[in-house]
């Protein structure tokens, strides 16, 4: 379902416009939707971060953690701006110290996430952010780092672009979802 856009934002044509597709890659068969395109682009950049801003309260978060890489570019900004924490997600062997990590598949591959233990106090109620939701297989790595290792709860999946045809709603069944535009097939 694609979500309301008010008038005074860029309109949902224009932000669609905004994003780059990419034929096979980084496989051949995968359309690759490319958020750099977002990213040159400050009016659309600045759409996402105000729209998923207004998630924060809706959600009642108090934690952003943010999916290696493309997560980063999203979570960060929003995290200073709420003056809240921001938690990376990283993919095995990036964070020092002592880390949680999960096995999980992806629509291209399988990879590993992990997070630093230190890093979320327990009790703490975390939006989960990311670029793009396709398989959802990262995102529910990452949340039952949240729920079984950290002993957080969950207030959401929050992500750019959804690509439910591919099946992310079965996976990330146990808090809302959020993405700020959809599609629905290649
Ligand atoms: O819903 P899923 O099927 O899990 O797929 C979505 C994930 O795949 C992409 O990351 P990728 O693993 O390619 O890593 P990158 O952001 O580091 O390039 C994307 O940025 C999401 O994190
Ligand atoms: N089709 C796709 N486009 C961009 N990132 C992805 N991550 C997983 N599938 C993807």
């Amino acid at each position: 379902m694609l979500p309301d856009v008010r008038e005074r934002d860029m309109n949902l044509k224009e932000f669609d416009e905004s994003i780059r597709r990419v034929k096979d890659f980084p496989k051949p068969g995968i359309n690759f939707y490319d958020i750099t395109s977002i990213l040159t682009n400050s009016e659309a950049f600045g759409y996402c971060l105000e729209q998923m801003n207004l998630w924060i309260d809706e959600l009642e978060v108090d934690t952003l953690l943010a999916v290696e890489a493309r997560g980063f570019l999203f979570a960060a900004p929003l995290a200073q701006m709420r003056k809240i924490p921001l938690v990376l997600a990283r993919k095995k062997g990036k964070l020092p110290g002592k880390t949680w990590c999960e096995e999980y598949s992806l629509e291209y591959g399988t990879d590993v996430v992990c997070i630093q233990q230190e890093d979320i106090a327990p009790g703490s109620r975390v939006l989960l952010i990311d670029d793009l939701i396709a398989t959802g297989g990262t995102l529910k790595a990452t949340a039952a780092l949240v729920k079984n290792q950290a002993r957080s709860s969950l207030a959401g999946y929050a992500a750019v672009i959804g690509l439910p045809f591919l099946g992310y709603e079965k996976h990330l069944d146990d808090a809302p979802i959020r993405t700020l535009i959809n599609y629905q097939g290649e």
